[in-house]
């Protein structure tokens, strides 16, 4: 593990299939015990991370509502700037500590927007956000264990990149299907199974009809 890297837990809820969302977007998968279980998981680590296309489709708040406890810093992996400035996670961005993620290839005028926000923006990356350059520059910032809540592209990143340490996923009861569904992981894939990484079953806790499955990195 490099020394530079925070410790990183991705975290999905999905279908018996791996689906994380239908082919519109649709991705209530987690019961309400597991969605207790994730925030308590919240109030555990430093940062949450998500992609530009799930704030989008989710406009997700990221705090700790079901449990007790603190809430995280939320980091957005967003190239372009593109957000939209009703989203709640802008809207509440005074509230709690928000982290614009950006590369190279933002606008002036979409700098411009975020940094009508009282939000941190950190710019790198050329095309996309270079994620461990991130990860280095949150280290400094002295966070130690980060949350990646998805969407699929991301989680391919960190996958690809081996730039995990945990995974923790729920199996919800459902099966969605579909070419065009999102799934867990998304990106090219591996072409070999020798290429992916090898995983430890660490614990299997059963909330009802779901199954929360702990994996740590070999
Ligand atoms: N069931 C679950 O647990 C769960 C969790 C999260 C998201 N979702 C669902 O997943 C869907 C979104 O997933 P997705 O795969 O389309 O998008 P995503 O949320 O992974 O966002 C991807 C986007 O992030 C931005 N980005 C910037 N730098 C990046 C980098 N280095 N690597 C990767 N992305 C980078 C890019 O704009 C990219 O297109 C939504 O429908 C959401 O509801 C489900
Ligand atoms: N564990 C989990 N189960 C789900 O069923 C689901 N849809 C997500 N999705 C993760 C993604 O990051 C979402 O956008 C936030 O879970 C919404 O977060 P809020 O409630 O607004 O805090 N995560």
């Amino acid at each position: 593990m490099e020394k530079f890297k925070p410790y990183v837990i991705l975290s999905a809820a999905i279908s018996v299939d791996g689906k994380i969302a239908t082919r519109t977007g649709d991705s209530k998968l987690s019961s309400d015990k597991d969605l207790h279980r994730l925030h308590k998981l919240r109030a555990k680590v430093d940062a949450i991370i998500i992609g530009k296309n799930t704030l989008m489709r989710d406009d997700p708040l990221l705090t700790v509502r079901y449990s007790k406890g603190k809430n995280p810093i939320r980091i957005i992996l967003d190239s372009k700037g593109e957000i939209s400035d009703k989203s709640k996670i802008l809207q509440t961005s005074a509230k709690v500590p928000t982290i614009i993620a950006v590369s190279k290839k933002i606008t002036k005028s979409n700098l411009q927007k975020l940094n009508n926000f009282p939000v941190q923006v950190i710019i790198t990356g050329e095309k996309s956000v270079n994620i461990k350059s991130l990860l280095k520059k949150l280290s400094e910032k002295k966070i130690k264990k980060i949350l990646v809540e998805g969407g699929g592209t991301v989680n391919w990143e960190f996958i690809k990149q081996n730039i995990f340490d945990e995974l923790i996923i729920t199996i919800s009861p459902f099966v969605i299907g579909g070419n065009d569904s999102i799934s867990f992981v998304q990106g090219i894939g591996f072409d070999k199974i020798s290429k992916s990484p090898n995983l430890h079953l660490k614990s299997v806790k059963r909330l009802k009809n779901h199954l929360v499955l702990n994996y740590r990195k070999v």
